[in-house]
């Protein structure tokens, strides 16, 4: 099988992929699919987008783990890729297995692609995360093995914001509570410390994507906001950046958690924290579950200083849907399950259909785009580098990528291999220690491209070479 990676080294292979390429649009079929693509009249327009690849897209396995959505599923299926969809993840000894067949995985939040996992992906080309964290991923271990990841940084944003929204309020009139009662036959009709949300000041950790929108939907609903982020950001409405966590803490009747999963938010509201809070505020977390030290909830929440919780996330997850949150998989859960006004949800801040539906066509669109054009407009681990597509009235193109280590004299040494050629269009750029070349060169003949490949391939900077066509 032609592997993506690699380019075919014998001219038939070459020659059959140069007349072979459909006038495709973006999603349209390729290779194998092209003699309908004639009789239907789609390849009338000479100009037309040239698709390129030195592969028979029917040999590109995709495996899609954790439900990936159906947009996302039909945008692959439909380039002619060979798509393997499974519902769950998959624990780390099945992964590896499967890993080392595929060009391309398709995730979410619960799949992790480890040094250890990634280190037997010897033909991964692409990781698509079909959700906003990245955290699950090797992110440094891909780039430096040319392994491009993309992800769908916000559309999901909108969901967890609203999320959050009733949180607020089922917490504030004890709603999860009095429901559960109910669900038991007991009617418990009580005021006591429930309150309106309105004049109270919500305090959002993390002002991104999912903070500032959350800001805008409290503020409609007559809260205050005022937040913390260790960048400046720009206020939206009448809220507040304060200065330190601790000023947030301090003042805020609910506090919600929107940062990423980093080694400075392992743990970011513990014990100490909880003192800072003030008693009877509330506190969301639906950001990742290592950023709250949950023992130290339970105990806050017991004490009566935090007076709710809910909570979306959780520093062991299940990999799929059963009977499986219980206390072998976090010692704590039984202890949490016992408190008061806590609403517990099982990582769902994201999960509503327009939400995925975007995510899937979103990333899938992304995927396609590397894998047929080597454009990574994206990437959150490599540079965002693009070029227009080639077109049919450029039959003789091929586009060169080189990923390679940052460091002096690389330019030249590419340069002069292509220096018998015409080369149309070149751009790189770089991020860290990781350059990424491309070059559209013309008037191609179908050893040059072995040629050009193999003297790449010789260069010590080398971190991979692909050759579309
Ligand atoms: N529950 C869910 O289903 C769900 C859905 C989407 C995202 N998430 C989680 O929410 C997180 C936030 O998403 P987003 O799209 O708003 O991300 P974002 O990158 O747009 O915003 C994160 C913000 O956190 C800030 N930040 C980073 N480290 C910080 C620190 N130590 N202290 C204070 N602020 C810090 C950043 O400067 C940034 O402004 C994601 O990383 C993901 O883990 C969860
Ligand atoms: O990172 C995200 O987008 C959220 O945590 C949602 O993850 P999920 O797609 O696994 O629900």
């Amino acid at each position: 099988m032609a592997s993506p990676r690699d380019i075919p080294t014998h001219a038939t292979e070459v020659s059959h992929s140069l007349s072979a390429s459909p006038a495709a649009t973006f999603h349209s079929p390729l290779a194998s699919h092209s003699n309908s693509f004639m009789s239907s009249g789609m390849m009338r327009r000479t100009t037309a987008p040239k698709q390129l690849k030195p592969f028979s897209t029917g040999d590109i396995k995709i495996l899609l783990l954790e439900n990936v959505n159906q947009t996302g599923q039909d945008i692959l299926r439909e380039q002619g890729y060979q798509v393997e969809f499974l519902k769950s993840s998959l624990p780390e000894d099945q992964l590896i297995e499967k890993i080392r067949d595929i060009h391309v995985i398709g995730i979410r939040s619960k799949t992790k692609l480890t040094e250890k996992v990634l280190r037997e992906a010897k033909n991964l080309l692409v990781i698509g995360c079909f959700c906003i964290g990245t955290n699950q991923v090797d992110l440094e271990f891909a780039a430096q093995h040319g392994i491009a990841v993309f992800n769908s940084p916000f559309a999901n944003s909108r969901s967890v914001a609203e999320l959050v929204i009733g949180e607020i309020i089922m917490l504030a009139r004890q709603l999860g509570d009095r429901s559960n009662e109910m669900h038991h036959g007991t009617w418990n009709k009580v005021s006591a410390r429930c309150w309106e949300i309105r004049g109270k000041t919500l305090g959002i950790i993390g002002y991104g994507h999912i903070g500032s929108q959350l800001s805008v939907l409290a503020e409609a609903m007559g809260m205050k906001l005022i937040y913390y982020d260790i960048l400046t950001m720009m206020a939206i409405g009448s809220a507040r950046q304060v200065p330190t966590l601790d000023a947030l803490l301090q003042e805020a009747d609910f506090v919600s958690l929107h940062v990423p999963e980093t080694p400075e938010t392992k743990n970011m509201i513990s014990s100490n924290q909880f003192q800072q809070m003030k008693t009877g505020s509330y506190l969301i977390n639906a950001s990742r579950g290592t950023v709250v030290d949950i023992p130290a909830l339970i105990k806050a929440m017991r004490s009566g200083k935090i007076a709710g919780a809910a909570l979306d996330v959780y520093p062991n997850e299940p990999a799929g849907n059963g009977d499986y949150f219980n206390s072998q998989l976090n010692q704590w859960g039984d202890d949490l399950r016992s408190l008061n006004n806590i609403i517990l949800s099982p990582h769902i801040g994201g999960s509503t259909e327009e939400a995925q539906r975007a995510i899937g066509v979103e990333v899938a669109d992304a995927l396609v785009r590397y894998i047929n054009q080597g454009v990574t407009l994206g990437s959150v681990n490599l540079p965002e580098v693009t070029m227009r597509s080639l077109t049919l009235d450029e039959p003789d193109h091929a586009r060169v990528i080189y990923v390679h280590h940052n460091v002096p004299g690389v330019l030249r040494k590419v340069n002069e291999i292509l220096a018998d050629h015409n080369v149309d269009k070149q751009i790189t750029d770089n991020r860290g220690d990781v350059a990424y070349l491309m070059a559209d060169v013309c008037g191609i003949k179908d050893e040059d491209i072995k040629l050009i490949r193999d003297s790449l391939d010789a260069l010590s900077s080398r971190i991979l070479t692909r050759i579309l066509y």
